[in-house]
């Protein structure tokens, strides 16, 4: 319906209300229905509550009336992140301007240049915002992957403490062997049995338990019981759920109608009740308590870090606050490193070539520590990378503009728009990773080898002695965007990589793993991480 019929309508309307007394009800429908015809007619293709933006023309992706893109967002909300790379392939840009109730306007970019300008650049204006804040605050609180300025700033600073080489070395001798160890024990036990495992679950349990030890001092022991994992079944659940208020503009009033808003409550008392169990310990310690605890190294654990923290006016955090750190490093430490193992694990069953190359790294070196993983598991930590492109754990995310701006290639930015960056379309974009970024590639991260590799190209070569293995390709973070880039840079990269390293060192040089056959291939669930929707099924095969 064209602009200027709908006006012509209300102004007709509008006449007919002031000539004739009506009834009060006749009144407030035709109250209703001018108000409808206006908001139809101010918002004839993009949502209610959005500018129009004729500068964006060129790359907006027409909408609805009042709703603009909604519908077609949830529509494909199961498999949103396909979409994502769909469209931009449809379009062939790298830009892309949508409008969405709640939301309001999306600017959506799939371009290396354009994510260093938002992360880096002008990162000052580009803030997790309001609507994230909203979102997310009932699971995450006020803690880093929820806040901006001075308080991110502390958060950073405070935890960046715990990220040092000193702290690696001594997790690869402790919590990352032990814990792979203790993976290796229910593998073991599996294949005596003959009996398949989720190999999915057990990643989430190994990350779990080494970085609720870690960071908390907590003995979840996940990994040492069977049946379900209470924190890890909250704690999904309430991730997921989350995520999807992203799509659900009332999301406060339909959780309120059906039984989620009940459910949500009670996964995340569950998870709190592991955060104030931890701190209360903690505020129980005595000094000759702590000094044990820490060893001879005196080595502080996240929590003891923000509870010495205090503000210029010498206030400590309080428990809430310390709660909040422990949820989001929880997340951070947990999903993210297991899912990463998941999806890089399900593409190592599908290409015999790279599992023999792992295979060959792996069998000539002994147990792992900090100079193995840092220098002799080269072509393992291309394969965990690879995966980490294909598969980014953080698959997408959502900026707000604090002012106007324009961006390298000319866009406009008005104050209040979002920018939404997929780090895994980034990844599939065959602009930037060649055309065969859609492909499992572990090669294409050594030095000397151009994009147009043939899969298995380097089968036949000895990982340890060949000149085209010396070093493996360091990409820039825009590029290469799944631990994030910028001044909020994953903190736990390193961390990460080396907990992934030790236990690929420890499971492939004893495991083959199988796919249990009929299971299909894994979607991912949506949600703020990149969890597979079901169970990754797998025979245990010894290998020794
Ligand atoms: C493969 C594993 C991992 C991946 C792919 C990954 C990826 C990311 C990404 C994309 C972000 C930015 C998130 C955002 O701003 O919304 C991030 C932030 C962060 N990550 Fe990781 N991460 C991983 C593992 C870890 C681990 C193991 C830790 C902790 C030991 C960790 C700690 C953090 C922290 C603290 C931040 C917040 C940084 C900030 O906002 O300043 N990450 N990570």
């Amino acid at each position: 319906m064209s602009t200027s019929i709908v006006s012509t309508i209300v102004h007709i309307l509008k006449n007919r209300i002031q000539q004739g007394a009506r009834s009060r009800t006749q009144k407030a429908g035709l109250f209703a229905l001018i108000s409808f015809l206006f908001l139809l007619a101010k918002y004839p293709n993009r949502a209610i509550g959005t500018r129009p933006r004729p500068d964006l023309d060129g790359i907006t992706w027409k909408g609805m009336p009042l709703i603009g893109n909604t519908y077609a967002l949830i529509k494909n909300r199961n498999r949103f992140l396909e979409s994502i790379v769909e469209n931009f392939e449809k379009v062939d840009r790298d830009i892309m301007s949508t409008t969405m109730l709640g939301l309001g306007r999306i600017i959506a970019i799939n371009d290396p240049v354009l994510l260093e300008h938002i992360l880096k650049t002008n990162f000052e204006n580009y803030e997790k915002g309001y609507i994230l804040n909203s979102i997310l605050s009932q699971i995450l609180g006020n803690g880093i992957f929820n806040s901006d300025g001075a308080l991110w700033k502390m958060h950073r600073k405070t935890a960046s403490h715990v990220f040092s080489t000193k702290i690696y070395r001594a997790l690869i001798d402790g919590a990352f062997t032990t814990h792979s160890t203790q993976l290796c024990a229910v593998l073991d036990r599996a294949a005596k049995e003959g009996r398949p495992v989720d190999l999915q679950a057990l990643f989430l349990r190994l990350t779990l338990d080494a970085f609720a030890k870690l960071s908390f001092g907590l003995e979840i022991d996940s990994l040492g019981k069977d049946g379900k994992d209470p924190f890890g079944s909250a704690f999904d659940y309430a991730v997921v759920e989350t995520d999807e208020r992203f799509m659900n503009p009332l999301w406060r009033v339909t959780e309120h109608l059906s039984s989620k808003a009940d459910k949500m409550k009670s996964a995340v008392k569950v998870v709190d009740k592991y955060a104030y169990e931890a701190i209360q310990a903690r505020r129980k310690e005595t000094p000759e308590e702590a000094k044990e605890r820490q060893g001879a190294g005196a080595r502080e654990d996240l929590l003891d870090l923000f509870m010495k923290w205090r503000d210029e006016d010498g206030r400590a955090l309080n428990d809430t606050e310390l709660r909040d750190v422990f949820i989001n490093f929880i997340i951070a430490g947990r999903d993210t490193t297991a899912q990463a193992l998941s999806w890089m694990y399900y593409e190592v069953m599908k290409c015999p070539a790279v599992e023999k190359n792992i295979w060959r790294e792996v069998d000539q070196l002994g147990k792992p520590t900090y100079e193995m993983l840092t220098k002799d598991m080269r072509y393992s930590t291309a394969v965990f990378m690879e995966a980490l492109r294909l598969y980014p754990p953080v698959p997408r995310n959502l900026k707000t503009a604090v002012a106007d701006d324009v961006l390298p290639n000319g866009t406009q930015v008005k104050a209040g728009d979002r920018i939404m960056f997929s780090t895994y379309a980034i990844g599939r974009n065959k602009a930037v990773w060649g055309p065969q970024a859609p492909e499992f590639l572990p090669e294409r991260w050594f030095e000397g080898n151009n994009i147009e590799i043939e899969k298995g190209l380097l089968t036949n070569s000895t990982p340890s002695n060949d000149h085209v293995w010396a070093k493996v390709r360091k990409e820039s973070q825009y590029k290469f965007s799944s631990f994030n880039a910028g001044p909020r840079i994953c903190l736990g990269q390193t961390f990460a990589t080396l907990e992934a390293l030790t236990v690929i060192n420890m499971i492939s040089s004893r495991f083959q793993f199988k796919l249990v056959p009929g299971q299909g291939a894994p979607e991912p669930v949506p949600s703020l991480t990149l969890p597979m929707k079901n169970p990754l099924m797998v025979h245990v095969i010894p290998r020794k």
